[in-house]
């Protein structure tokens, strides 16, 4: 069955990506292209939308989708607890449709929340190193806070005392923001993309974990999977790796 896809954001980055990935997947037809100031309507009669904006439009854009009956896969960032309640709502009465959210689509980023989730609890420090471009409007990245969160999770599940930290003074900001207690610091560098390093260390050793996006291209099989998982997947899915089945 081929999917008539539309694309919101489709003037940015990931969004001409998108809709050059669409159109070159033979099970997969565009439905729309719609950026700023564009009327979503009917999403081009889309089955599917994928959405890449910024913080401030996602939660409108989804809902418009949910309300017609529109799949989406969101690939925007800065969802909140209250932004992902009132998409489970608008979903309750949409009991068909499909949201998929994703802070990374890219499979190695993916891969690095579950190790990282998985060494979590050897260690007694950690800290989150995000390096992106220039452009980003967001800091710290999406992907580096659900990285924090996961790596909180499996530490107070086996019991993991605070990191160790002597720092009593210096300047503001040095030790990064603290996301769930973990230290993440934001890198932004013309010349990257997209790039995570999650930094153990224990007594007379340290692990490393690094995903690099070195190109937008590293996101389209997650999104193209997303696209296609999406619809028999009614109600809220949060991250690739549900789709994945990781
Ligand atoms: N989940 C993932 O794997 C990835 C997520 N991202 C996230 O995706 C988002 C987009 O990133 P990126 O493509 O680099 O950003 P860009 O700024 O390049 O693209 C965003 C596009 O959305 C447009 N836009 C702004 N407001 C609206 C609106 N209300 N309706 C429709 N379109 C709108 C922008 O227009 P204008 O510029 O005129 O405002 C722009 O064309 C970010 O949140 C980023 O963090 C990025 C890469 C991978
Ligand atoms: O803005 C970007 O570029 C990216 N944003 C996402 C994030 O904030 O985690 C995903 C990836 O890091 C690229």
């Amino acid at each position: 069955m081929t999917l008539r896809v539309a694309v919101i954001g489709a003037a940015g980055r990931m969004g001409q990506q998108v809709c050059r990935a669409v159109e070159e997947a033979a099970d997969l037809e565009p439905a729309g292209r719609f950026d700023v100031g564009d009327d979503l309507g009917d999403l081009g009669g889309a089955d599917v939308a994928v959405e890449f904006t910024v913080p401030g439009a996602t939660l409108a854009n989804v809902l418009h989708c949910v309300e017609r009956g529109v799949h989406v896969v969101v690939g925007t960032t800065g969802w909140t607890d209250e932004s992902l309640h009132q998409v489970r709502a608008a979903l309750a009465v949409q009991p068909k449709v499909g949201v998929l959210i994703a802070p990374n689509f890219a499979i190695g980023a993916v891969l690095t929340m579950r190790f990282a989730a998985q060494a979590a609890r050897f260690y007694e420090s950690v800290e989150v190193i995000e390096l992106h471009h220039p452009d980003k409007v967001d800091a710290p990245s999406g992907t580096a806070v659900r990285t924090a969160e996961v790596i909180a999770e499996a530490r107070r599940a086996a019991d993991v005392p605070p990191a160790p930290d002597a720092t009593a003074s210096g300047l503001d900001g040095a030790r990064g923001a603290r996301v769930d207690g973990v230290p993440v610091h934001a890198v932004r560098l013309r010349g990257l993309v997209a790039h995570e390093e999650v930094l153990f260390g224990s007594a007379g050793e340290t692990l490393t974990i690094r995903h690099d996006s070195f190109d937008r291209e590293s996101f389209m099989p997650g999104v193209l999977a997303g696209v296609r998982g999406v619809v028999d997947r009614p109600g809220l899915t949060v991250g690739l790796e549900e789709i994945l089945d990781l």
